[in-house]
């Protein structure tokens, strides 16, 4: 039976359009459709072959891994080739896969893994040392990335035995992580990354190391070359092995002895990924036997001997009422889509950003179109496509303004790369609203009262053109707003600033909006320098000496304060006698100057009381471990912080023996 001009027709089309997919998911680390959509042409693909195989040609996308090589780096052939995973995203699927196995092996049981949402990366070790890291390409060859992968912390340079051996596994980047790139990325005007994969991705990618690492990757092992070297018998004593050798393995693996426990497994995880600190886009499903897996074998793209359970991501369809431009505290106009209310994982949704108009423009997202909303990485509203067919033409295309939407002023790019479009006004309220905004917040000077629309009411009337101004402010000038603003306002208003003037250090630093600086380093930061003067003078190294300030922060905050403006502010500041010191007595304790952390349950107290009796101490709580951490306290069941503080050679303390030297 010949195949009809359309289903070839159709073929190729679907063909071409995965080829453009998988270039700008590899290449780019910019797709521009969701993984379930991508996911369902694939399988349309493979349906259209299955039914008619005269079709299939060898360049087709299903005959290979996805990959594509880029030439930056050396291209290196693999040991062994690096496959792909068949997946599902059904409990048919799981059901038919486990059928299809038992048939030959009815004793089957599964070694079930999370599948990390990350890179696969193939190591080498010689003698215990790590000598070759390959990213896994188009499956046959890699791009040697040995130098960006040294520096990744939980990858070890040297195994705990000096043996030869191959191993596989995932870096990722966690979400937290994701996140602190994106924001940065926004201020810097770049494109941001869709969902930690691609972060992940990008920044393997990156040429020079020294970037890499100030990005933390972070990376799982799950699988090991040749293990019959090694006598191993099975998935579960390889991961046992290499985690003695000193690898990263991850703790929820778990066998499964039938397709209840799989689909068990899966649900699980699909509801309990938000407690991760990574993102998981689905289950592995691994026969755990190797000799099973070597008589099952594998096609040129995938092993038969497992399986990968995708979680579907919820995704509703909704309308975008409007696509407002907002423009940011940098002068960054973002278009945002405003929408009809949808309930998306777990809480509502109304907006969600669409960051720069090249992103508009490449997805054709306009006004009034019906769109997908999807959330990345399971935490940030996303719009994944367009309902083409629902449009009627009412659409309206938002094109890059010519204008800033707030001044009128002049918008462009400060330089080439950036993908924003800034208001170029040095004069733009609106930029002075967000930073007036963030100075009175909550978490800044905490002046109340002073809400949105009457920030905007002075802006606009020219009463304050920077936050200092704010000092300055008279019951004259006051009135001078107009109606609406009564004499009892005005007071309550002056009086609420007055008392401003005493804030605490942190929640002056926070309020001046340092790029990068939240309230948590504007502690730390006021702790340790005491005032603002001596971070002022402060140099790179010292402010890297903080707890949980790295380069980029120490780098932004060095620039902030080299501003003339930033200067000129502080100084009226000072003359308006707002508070510029640490005025919260340290308490000389036993732990002074220590960084203290705590992992498992204590019996004594819990993490809050606990944090509050460092503190009492004259010491720093971090819920983190980092090379800073002077002492970890370890209640019952521990989790990872404690190989952490083992790694960096922390003093590890059980909690009787804290107190009892600390009391
Ligand atoms: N949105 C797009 O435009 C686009 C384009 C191309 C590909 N994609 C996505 O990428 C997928 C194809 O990529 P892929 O070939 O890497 O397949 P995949 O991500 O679906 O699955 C295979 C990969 O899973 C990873 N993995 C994570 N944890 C694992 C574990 N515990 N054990 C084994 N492997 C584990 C490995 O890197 C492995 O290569 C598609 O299914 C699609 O979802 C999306
Ligand atoms: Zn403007």
């Amino acid at each position: 039976m010949s195949v009809p001009a359309k289903l070839r027709e159709k073929y190729e089309k679907l063909k071409k359009e995965i080829e453009e997919h998988n270039y700008r998911y590899y290449i780019k680390s910019d797709p521009i459709i969701s993984d379930t959509q991508y996911d369902k042409i694939f399988k349309e693909l493979i349906t259209l072959e299955e039914n008619f195989p005269e079709l299939k040609t060898q360049d087709s996308p299903t005959q290979r891994v996805g990959g594509i090589i880029v030439n930056e780096f050396k291209k290196v052939e693999h040991t062994l080739p690096m496959l792909s995973l068949d997946n599902t995203y059904n409990e048919k699927d799981i059901i038919d896969f486990n059928q299809k196995i038992i048939k030959n092996f009815p004793n089957v049981k599964y070694y079930c893994e999370l599948k990390i949402d990350g890179v696969s990366i193939s190591l080498k070790y010689k003698k215990g040392k790590l000598i070759q890291a390959l990213t896994r390409g188009d499956g046959i060859f890699g791009e040697d990335v040995t130098q960006n992968i040294k520096t990744i912390r939980s990858i070890p340079l040297n195994l705990n035995e000096k043996i030869d051996i191959e191993v596989r596994g995932e870096v990722f980047m966690p979400i937290n992580e994701f996140k602190r790139i994106n924001e940065e990325r926004e201020i810097e005007g770049l494109n941001i990354f869709a969902n930690p994969r691609n972060s992940a991705a990008g920044t393997l990618k990156l040429l020079d190391s020294s970037k890499v690492s100030k990005r933390r990757l972070d990376a799982f092992i799950y699988y090991i070359l040749f293990p019959n070297n090694y006598n191993l018998k099975t998935q579960e004593e390889a991961m046992i092995f290499l985690k003695k050798l000193g690898f990263k393995i991850n703790e929820h693996n778990k066998i499964c002895k039938n397709e209840n426990e799989l689909i068990d497994y899966w649900i699980y995880w699909s509801n309990n990924r938000k407690n991760l600190d990574y993102d998981i886009d689905g289950a592995v499903a691994k026969v755990n036997e190797f000799s099973m897996q070597r008589e099952l074998g594998e096609t040129s793209r995938a092993p038969r001997w497992a399986i990968a359970f995708k979680f579907k991501a919820e995704r509703k369809l909704t309308q975008i009422k409007n696509i407002k431009l907002q423009v940011g505290s940098s002068g960054i106009i973002t278009p945002v889509a405003e929408f009809e209310a949808i309930q998306l994982e777990g809480s509502t949704v109304k907006k969600a950003s669409l960051h720069n108009f090249e992103y508009i423009k490449e997805r054709d997202i306009r006004e009034k179109d019906f769109v997908y909303v999807e959330k990345a990485g399971g935490i940030i509203p996303q719009v994944v496509g367009v309902k083409i067919e629902k449009r009627t033409g009412e659409e309206k295309i938002i094109l890059e303004p010519q204008k800033c939407p707030e001044c009128g002023g002049k918008t462009g790019k400060i330089n080439p790369s950036e993908v924003a479009i800034r208001c170029l006004n040095p004069l733009c309220p609106a930029k002075l609203i967000r930073i007036l905004e963030n100075f009175v917040s909550r978490d800044g000077m905490n002046i109340e009262g002073l809400g949105p629309k009457l920030i905007e009411r002075m802006v606009k009337s020219k009463l304050i053109s920077d936050p200092s101004d704010l000092y300055y402010l008279n019951s004259f000038k006051l009135a001078t707003l107009g109606s609406g603003i009564g004499i009892k306002t005005i007071n309550n208003l002056l009086s609420e600033i007055e008392k401003s003037k005493d804030s605490d250090l942190e929640n002056l630093l926070f309020a001046l909006g340092i790029p990068l600086v939240g309230i948590k380093n504007a502690k730390n930061l006021a702790i340790k320098f005491k005032s603002i003067d001596k971070i002022q003078t402060s140099t790179l190294h010292e402010l890297m000496e903080v707890e949980g300030i790295g380069e980029d922060m120490a780098r932004s905050i060095k620039e902030f304060f080299n501003q003339e403006d930033v200067k000129k502010i502080l100084l009226k500041l000072k003359n308006a006698n707002v508070n510029t010191v640490y005025k919260k007595e340290v308490k000389e304790g036993k732990l002074s100057g220590y960084i203290v952390s705590q992992t498992g349950e204590l019996k004594n107290m819990n993490r809050r009381e606990f944090s509050k009796y460092v503190e009492s101490k004259g010491g720093i709580f971090s819920n983190n471990v980092t090379k800073k951490t002077k002492i970890l306290v370890v209640g019952e069941n521990p989790g990872s912080k404690l190989e952490k503080a083992k790694k960096f050679g922390i003093s590890i303390m059980l909690e009787e023996e804290f107190f009892k030297n600390y009391n």
